[in-house]
């Protein structure tokens, strides 16, 4: 093995894995978390989200590609020496690239460096593809937190990957711009399935009533279900969490939405997947599939 596969692998490894179990792996699931419309708390959900799995024995990187606004490093309180621009430039290899946040949680900030990945020369494309799926080998799961709306670059991330994670509130605009973008994500490519957060809530029904429409324009017209992952409280829990900069499951573990964010996470992990693993196209179908609309 070589020298940075092993600090990667030393880098990602959790806690409660022994460290001679060999690691018979298949390519990680590749997951981006996104919302039609802006401020509906998607980055916090992809933080604590991505925090939950790990702490559940999961290992997980998260992508900050959000290309206007990364605030994943914003969030946990902490300044990322190098980010993708490191790596693009050729001064950093991934292994460096990888911050460790709260909690040790991997990611990989994306400020400047993120709109460089979308003019990058061909030779330099397939050193960026053989960097990240070196990593890939090492994870149960990477996260993409892509911006919310309908850029070009957010549809390249979310059409490339296994599964959208959809993040909407119950606002009528919000409901509206998430259908959007379901519409035109599945437009683009078929083999993306979605599922659906529904954030602040006052309780589950709220969050089914809005899945319920969802789901019922999305299987009438585009004749796909939108199943609902889960759900987070409206709580201010939250709001005093950013201003603390620690993600808000930390923060106050015990709060409404820390609670809610452990049940998606648990559900995420426990349920059967969504697609057999055998099926997903890992980090190698997403490079290509991402490779393919950035030419
Ligand atoms: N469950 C919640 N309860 C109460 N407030 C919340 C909740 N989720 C998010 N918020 C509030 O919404 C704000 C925006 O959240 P966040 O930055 O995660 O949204 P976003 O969708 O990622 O935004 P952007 O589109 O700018 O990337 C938070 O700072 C917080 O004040």
């Amino acid at each position: 093995m070589s020298d940075q596969a092993q600090s990667l692998r030393k880098l990602v490894s959790s806690h409660d894995e022994p460290a001679s179990q060999p690691l018979v792996r298949q390519s990680a699931r590749i997951i981006t978390v996104s919302s039609g419309k802006g401020g509906v708390g998607k980055s916090n959900f992809t933080l604590n989200f991505a925090l939950a799995l790990k702490s559940l024995g999961q290992k997980v990187l998260l992508f900050d590609a959000d290309i206007g606004m990364a605030n994943i490093d914003v969030l946990m309180g902490v300044r990322p020496k190098y980010s993708l621009y490191h790596l693009l430039k050729g001064e950093r290899d991934i292994s460096e690239i990888i911050e460790l946040g709260t909690h040790s949680l991997p990611f990989i900030a994306g400020g400047s460096g993120m709109a460089d990945l979308f003019s990058l020369s061909e030779s330099d494309l397939n050193y960026f593809t053989t960097q990240i799926e070196q990593i890939s080998e090492e994870m149960d799961y990477i996260i993409f937190d892509t911006g919310a709306g309908l850029s070009k670059e957010t549809l390249k991330f979310i059409t490339a990957a296994d599964e959208c994670l959809v993040v909407t509130t119950p606002e009528p605009t919000s409901i509206t711009d998430a259908y959007a973008l379901i519409k035109v994500v599945h437009g683009l490519e078929e083999d993306v399935s979605f599922r659906l957060i529904v954030n602040r809530v006052i309780d589950q029904s709220e969050a089914r009533q809005v899945a319920d429409k969802i789901s019922l324009v999305a299987n009438k017209f585009l004749d796909i279900n939108i199943p609902l992952l889960g759900y987070m409280s409206d709580d201010a829990h939250v709001m005093q969490a950013v201003k603390k900069q620690v993600p808000f499951s930390i923060a106050f573990p015990g709060c409404p939405a820390a609670q809610d964010i452990y049940s998606v996470a648990m559900k995420y992990i426990d349920v059967p997947r969504f697609q057999p693993r055998e099926t997903l196209s890992g980090i190698k179908g997403f490079m290509h599939k991402w490779l393919k609309r950035t030419k």
